[in-house]
């Protein structure tokens, strides 16, 4: 089976990895446009970034499965929550979406997202490290590595393909 996966993310790839351990597959990282802002800024958006990126990789490999991740904030009465989400394209089935783990952001951070910054560059001036996108993540940084951005995204991967499985298992079940 031939998998898409629209990012060359080594996090994303590592979770869509893990995920499909026990099939036999394909799968080529391709670097497609997310459609949305670089710096998505609800739920609403961030699982539109991660369903045109699975639309998008499906179609440019010819690939039977697209996968798009997806990871962005959104606001609450709290604060600025990090937010992730996954999006799995099958030819015939609507897009199945996925949501991940979510955390508060530290006030300073949300101050410098809130005045137009990216997570990706904040997050590597705040820990004095660099590509924290590519490895742990802000999740891995603020949770003291107890969960990490591609462990993150292997939840929600299981989450997609798990949700894939039942509904190609069920798909001539109707109501009543
Ligand atoms: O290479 P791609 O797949 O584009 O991966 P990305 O990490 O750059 O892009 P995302 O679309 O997942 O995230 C949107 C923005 O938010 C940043 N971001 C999201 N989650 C992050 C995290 O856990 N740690 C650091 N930056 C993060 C990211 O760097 C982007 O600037």
């Amino acid at each position: 089976m031939l998998i898409a996966i629209g990012s060359k993310n080594p996090a994303k790839i590592a979770a869509a990895e893990n995920a499909f351990m026990d099939y036999k597959i394909d799968l080529i990282p391709i670097d497609v446009p997310s459609g949305v802002n670089e710096q998505p800024f609800s739920d609403e958006e961030t699982i539109k970034g991660a369903v045109n990126r699975a639309q998008a990789a499906a179609e440019m490999a010819g690939a039977d499965i697209g996968i798009g991740l997806e990871g962005g904030v959104h606001q609450s009465d709290y604060g600025l929550l990090l937010c992730n989400w996954g999006a799995l394209a099958a030819k015939g089935m609507q897009p199945i979406i996925a949501g991940g783990a979510r955390i508060l952001l530290p006030e300073e951070i949300a101050t410098s997202l809130m005045a137009g910054e990216e997570l990706g560059p904040v997050m590597d001036e705040y820990s004095k490290k660099q590509n924290v996108r590519k490895n742990e993540g802000a999740v891995g940084i603020f949770t003291n590595e107890y969960v990490n951005r591609a462990e993150m995204f292997s939840h929600v991967m299981k989450l997609l393909l798990g949700q894939y499985e039942y509904q190609l298992k069920n798909r001539d079940r109707t109501l009543g």
